[in-house]
This record gives structure tokens, C-alpha cells and sequence, in this order.
């Protein structure tokens, strides 16, 4: 795909050819070829039913597909989702998956748990790892890591699903709408923990967030019935025409913005 060498020496982690996911006939996506590269933040945009969520479903495992997808040149598709994960593929889901009534801690350690071969002792037994408080740091729940998961803050809480990705080692993290329902802070947070963290992973977020995708995209790729629109930098695809009517409505509701300074 030309032009997405943002950095130069970016390299590809994510490369998505020709995939197709029908469900009973109807085509959720068709034909899709996206690249995703280390070290970026991309953003995967689209109005509602456009196939953002089928695709990730398809590239973690969830519903079968057609066509290629490889992270690093391993085989996405038809895999197991522990075998995805384990290759270094994650994701969260729009509704968070903690366990409430555990803590922070044991949330981060059984989701550690997921990612390693070999039954290893109960935290209790074997003190904190490492990666566990590390992850902690990093997103910023290290003072309430005794604490039931079921009373952290709503923005907390997707923090500490971002968490569970990194000590399961994620290289490559799909996260579906982050900040839903985050007030402007945690927003603005949740962003600079993604850049944090990509800057040495690959990072694809579903949303829906204008204002937050602005902010934070290095890479955006728009999605539309279940086809790619186009792809490129916020200002490319803002200036894109086929993105405002999709999101507009049609040509005439475009023309009719702009004149009153809608863009
Ligand atoms: N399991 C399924 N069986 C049949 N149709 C499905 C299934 N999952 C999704 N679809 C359909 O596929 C289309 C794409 O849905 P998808 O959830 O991927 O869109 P999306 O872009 O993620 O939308 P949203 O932003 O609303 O989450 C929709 O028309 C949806 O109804």
C-alpha cells in the first residue's frame, strides 16, 4: 500500500490480503487487504455494520475467513484463538472481560496464565513477576493493584484489559472502542498509553471517537459494507471525499456541508 511508510524503517507486522467473511451469503467483508506496521497506532474507522468487528473477529480467530492474514509471516487465519494469542495476537472486546470480584493483580495473572506453557505455581506461592508489575506501572494501576476489579473506575477497568494483553506478551493488539463511555482525561490517558505502548507493538483500534482518532492516528483505514474505503493519514482520509459522503450521507448532503462549514 503506498504512502504508509510513515517512519521509513517501520516494519510490516500485519499484513491482511484479499479477506472475505460471509455469513449465510451475506458478505460482512469483502475483500480486504490491509498492512498494519510495528510501531504505529492505526485506527480502523467506519460507520456501524461496516465490518470493523468481523474483520478483527476473523484475524483473532473467531469466525472462519478466506484470504490471507499473517502476523510476522504467521498464519492468522484457521488458527485456534489460544494459538493466536500465544503467537502474540490479542484483543479486548467492547465490553470488559475483567473478573470483578478478583483483584487487579490476579486479573494480570491469570490472563499471564493464558499466554504461558506450563502450569506454574498460584501468584500467592511465587511473589508478583516481573512483567505482572511492570504492566502495572504502565498502566497506571500499580496503587490499587489489591483492589476487587469490580470498583475501579470505567476507564480503570480498560486499562487493566490493556494490561492483561501485555503480560500475555501482545505484540499485536486489537482494541475494540477503548474509550466508550471514558470522560475527557481518561480519553486523553488511554491515548497516551497507546503510544506508549506502540511504540514497540502494533496497535488497531476500532472507534467510533472522531476527536480521539484526531489525536492519536498514525495510520487510519476506513471500512464501508464491509469493503476498504481507502486508507491513509487523518488528513488524508478527512480530505477524502468518499469518507465524508460515507459518513454524510450522499454527494449532495457533502455540498450542502461544506457550504454551511461542516467538514
Ligand atoms: N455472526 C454473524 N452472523 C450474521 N451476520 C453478522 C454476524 N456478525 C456480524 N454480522 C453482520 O455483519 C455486518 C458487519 O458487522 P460488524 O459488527 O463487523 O460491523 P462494525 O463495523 O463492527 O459495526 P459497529 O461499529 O456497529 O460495531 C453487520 O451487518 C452485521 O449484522
Amino acid at each position: 500500500m503506498s504512502g504508509q511508510a510513515l517512519h521509513p524503517d517501520a516494519e510490516t507486522s500485519v499484513e491482511v490480503r484479499n479477506l472475505t467473511v460471509s455469513f449465510d451469503g451475506f458478505t460482512a467483508v469483502s475483500d480486504v487487504s490491509i498492512l498494519m506496521l510495528k510501531g504505529q497506532v492505526h485506527f480502523l474507522i467506519g460507520p456501524n455494520g461496516a465490518g470493523k468487528t468481523t474483520l478483527v473477529d476473523a484475524l483473532t480467530g473467531l469466525v472462519p475467513a478466506t484470504g490471507s492474514a499473517t502476523y510476522n509471516g504467521i498464519d492468522l487465519l484457521g488458527k485456534k484463538t489460544n494459538k493466536i494469542i500465544r503467537a502474540g495476537v490479542g484483543r479486548t472486546f467492547q465490553t470488559a472481560t475483567v473478573f470483578d470480584e478478583l483483584s487487579v493483580l490476579q486479573n494480570l495473572d491469570i490472563a499471564g496464565g493464558l499466554h504461558r506453557r506450563a502450569w506454574r505455581l498460584p501468584l500467592a506461592r511465587r511473589g508478583v513477576p516481573e512483567y505482572v508489575e511492570e504492566a502495572l506501572e504502565t498502566i497506571g494501576l500499580a496503587e490499587v493493584r489489591d483492589k476487587p476489579a469490580g470498583i475501579l473506575a470505567h476507564g480503570q477497568k480498560q486499562w487493566l484489559e490493556i494490561g492483561m494483553l501485555l503480560v500475555q506478551d501482545a505484540k499485536v493488539m486489537f482494541l475494540d472502542e477503548p474509550v466508550a463511555g471514558m470522560n475527557a482525561d481518561e480519553r486523553d490517558e488511554t491515548g497516551q498509553l497507546l503510544r506508549r505502548i506502540g511504540a514497540t507493538r502494533t496497535i488497531i483500534v476500532i472507534e467510533h471517537d472522531m476527536d480521539f482518532v484526531r489525536s492519536y492516528a498514525d495510520w487510519v483505514t476506513v471500512m464501508h459494507t464491509g469493503k476498504l474505503l481507502t486508507a491513509g493519514t487523518v488528513e488524508q482520509v478527512q480530505a477524502d471525499r468518499r469518507v465524508q459522503e460515507v459518513y454524510l450521507g450522499t454527494t449532495a448532503d457533502v455540498a450542502a456541508a461544506e457550504n454551511e462549514g461542516v467538514h
